[in-house]
Parts: structure tokens; sequence; C-alpha cells
């Protein structure tokens, strides 16, 4: 089966990441998205990170009964920080009947260059990559990228915990359950 795979912190997930997964999936270009919850992006800081179980929580709680999409927790038993090129290397191993494609936007792939082994994942699997505005996507990089335009809202998890933090309301940035867990829970409000 071929699946995509988009990584992220996820700290909180959000409508855009759902949107592009789904955008994704009408267009055919997998049959399934995997949801990636990295413990530790190698680029970004832990502080103010939810810790992964909960983040993988809010993940699954956003799907809800979406067949089409789940969530996994395959990077929290491998090495930290998380590089994706290991993980893939992983999944690749474990599950030799799917066939697994990266999902990215074009900000992440800009910095591809600075990952680990980014030739081995360039070189080993399809690179679908969405435009975001203000970044140019390289395709020169290699022979397996694709690039689509898929429907971008402006939302950023960073910007949903300063809202937490400042005690102003987050409706409609992401799923009412997972609004309804954060604000039970009292995730983000320091
Ligand atoms: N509004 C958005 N539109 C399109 N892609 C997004 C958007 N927000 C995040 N992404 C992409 O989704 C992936 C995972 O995102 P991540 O979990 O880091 O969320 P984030 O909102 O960017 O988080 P933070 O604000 O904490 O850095 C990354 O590749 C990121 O570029
Ligand atoms: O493998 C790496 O070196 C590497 C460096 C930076 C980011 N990543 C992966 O890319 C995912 C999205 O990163 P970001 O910075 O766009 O939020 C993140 O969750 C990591 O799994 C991977």
């Amino acid at each position: 089966m071929q699946i995509g795979l988009f990584f992220g912190s996820f700290n909180p997930i959000h409508h855009a990441h759902l949107i592009i997964a789904n955008h994704i999936l009408n267009e055919g270009l997998v049959e399934k998205i995997w949801f990636v919850v990295s413990p530790h992006n190698p680029l970004k800081e832990t502080t103010s990170l939810l810790n992964e179980n909960q983040r993988l929580h809010l993940t699954r709680l956003a799907i809800d009964a979406d067949t089409r999409m789940q969530a996994t927790d395959i990077e929290f038993t491998l090495p930290r920080p998380s590089y994706t090129a290991v993980t893939l290397a992983h999944l690749t191993e474990k599950y030799p009947q799917h066939e697994f494609a990266v999902i990215l936007g074009g900000d992440s792939f800009q910095n591809i260059q600075k990952w680990k082994n980014y030739k081995y994942i360039l070189e080993n699997y399809n690179i679908l990559i969405y435009n975001r505005p203000g970044f140019k996507i390289d395709i020169s990089l290699g022979n397996n990228i694709q690039v689509l335009n898929a429907p971008l809202l402006e939302i950023s998890a960073t910007a949903i915990r300063q809202l937490i933090r400042a005690k102003k309301s987050i409706r409609y940035l992401l799923p009412e359950n997972v609004i309804e867990e954060i604000e039970k829970s009292g995730y983000f409000r320091k």
C-alpha cells in the first residue's frame, strides 16, 4: 500500500495539517496517511513541548474515526533526536509490504540539506511537497519529487499555544474534541 508520512511535532495538531492530509488523499497520491509524532525534531528546542504521549493522544483524537489516517508512535522507541532517515529505514524494514512517501511543506524542504542523510531520503522515497507562500522548491535536488498546491491555512501550533497562554479562544483552529481535551487537561497554559 502507498502510505504518506506526515512528520511533525504536532504540539498540537491543527486544521492546517488535517486539510493538507485530506487533500493528498483526495488527489489519490497515497492510500493512507500516517501522522508520525516526533518526540524531538532535531532542528527545534524541546521547551514548551507537551509530552509525546499527550501529543499522540491529541493527534488520535483529531483523526477520530477517519480510517484513511492514523497516528504512529514509531519514533518513541527510536534514538533521539528523531532523524527522519532513521525512521524511514526502520519503517521500510518493518513494513516491506508498504511503499512510503514523505509529505513536506516547502518551508521544511528548504532545510532538507541540513537533515541527517538527506540524500538517502531523496534517493529512496517519493517526496510530496506542498507549496507554502514565500518558499521556492528546488526540484533538482531529487528525482522523486512531486510539488502540490494544497489548500493552506496560516495556522501554527506556536500561535495556538500563545493564544492559550494569553487566555484567548482557539476555537475553529483545531477540532472541537482536541480543544476539549486541551482545556480539560490544562495543556499549554504555562
Ligand atoms: N499552516 C500550515 N500550513 C502548512 N503546513 C504546515 C502548517 N503548519 C505546520 N505545517 C507543517 O506541518 C509539519 C508539522 O508541523 P509542526 O508539528 O511542526 O507544526 P507547526 O504548527 O509548524 O508547529 P510549531 O508552530 O510548534 O513550530 C511541518 O512540516 C510544518 O511545516
Ligand atoms: O532528519 C532530520 O535531520 C530532520 C531535521 C528536521 C526535521 N525533521 C523532521 O521533519 C518534521 C517536520 O519538521 P518541521 O521543522 O518542518 O516542523 C519533524 O517532525 C522531523 O521529523 C527531520
